[in-house]
């Protein structure tokens, strides 16, 4: 039996939260091979990932240049896959880099708008590559929608609440966002006024997404990721909640989707639909 050659991975964003777990996670999987470790930090350029983030050397030096990094993914036997989690400034252009070095991108990085989503599906499909986005890679999340979907059969009000640490750039979360697109999907138009209202402060109903559902975004120091979907009917509040307590809880997800997207020839939006 002749054995399967390892998936060879680039990460980019390699010094950041996500990026020292996924060097971690992919550099312990049987089935994949660290190639590349992208991030912009002059301090690290030219040193080990692996000593940087205290695992040992793993002979791949942190480089600043993402297309000469995914020119070393595309020198193995199998095709290879680029993970990102750097800025949402920065996600499109990277996933349009990796696509047209024919490097599948696995996208964690959030903030993309619904334009630059649209544009990268097209492009994804014209190049034939796999290409995954993914707002949220932990299981009780993907559980969470879907205890969301079968309450919203019998809720006709819902409000989202997301709160984050202070350090996150992007504000609703795209793990909300997806949220209210998968409700919104349902059909229906929720939350019918009971009164007239306005804000006398701007903001205080919070962001208006599909189907007039509000998301409300706190961010603080002492959180990590944490999201709740409240539902209301008279006389009783359903509530859904999930907490993140450590940045692994990601990481099944990620791993699972390197391996899930070598057999994909287009753009998938969503861990759900591939798990
Ligand atoms: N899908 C999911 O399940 C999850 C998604 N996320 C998302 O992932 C993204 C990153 O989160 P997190 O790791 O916490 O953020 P961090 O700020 O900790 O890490 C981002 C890293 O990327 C670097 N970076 C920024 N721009 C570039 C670029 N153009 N090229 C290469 N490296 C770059 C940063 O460098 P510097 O600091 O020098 O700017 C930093 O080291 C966010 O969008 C977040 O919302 C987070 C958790 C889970
Ligand atoms: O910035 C984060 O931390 C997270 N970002 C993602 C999002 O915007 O939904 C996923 C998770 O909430 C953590």
């Amino acid at each position: 039996m002749t054995e399967k050659s390892p998936i060879p991975v680039v990460v980019n964003g390699a010094l950041g939260q996500m990026g020292r777990e996924v060097i971690k996670a992919v550099s312990q999987a049987e089935d994949m091979m660290l190639v590349g470790a992208v991030d912009l930090n002059p301090e690290y350029l030219g040193q080990d990932i692996g000593e940087i983030i205290g695992i040992g050397a793993l002979e791949v030096p942190v480089l600043n240049d993402l297309q000469s990094v995914l020119v070393l993914a595309t020198q193995e036997k199998v095709q290879g896959v680029m993970v990102d989690f750097t800025h949402p400034d920065s996600v499109y252009e990277n996933t349009r880099s990796a696509i047209a070095y024919g490097v599948r991108p696995v996208i964690g990085t959030t903030g993309l708008s619904d334009k630059q989503l649209k544009d990268l599906e097209e492009f994804a499909e014209k190049a034939s590559t796999g290409t995954l986005i993914i707002p949220n890679f932990s299981i009780g999340i993907v559980l969470l929608q879907q205890a969301a979907i079968t309450a919203s059969k019998y809720f006709d009000h819902v409000e989202i609440i997301e709160l984050h640490h202070d350090r996150k750039a992007d504000a609703p979360s795209g793990t909300a966002i997806k949220t209210a697109q998968m409700l919104g999907e349902m059909g229906k138009p929720f939350n019918p006024p009971k009164v007239a209202s306005k804000e006398t402060m701007a903001g205080a109903r919070g962001a208006t997404a599909e189907q007039n559902i509000p998301i409300h975004s706190i961010r603080l120091p002492g959180l990590i990721a944490h999201q709740e979907v409240l539902f209301g009917s008279p006389g009783e509040l359903y509530t859904l909640r999930h907490d993140t307590s450590d940045r692994s809880c990601y990481m099944p997800g990620v791993l699972l989707s390197i391996r899930k997207v070598t057999e994909l020839r287009s753009l998938v939006y969503g861990l759900e639909k591939i798990i």
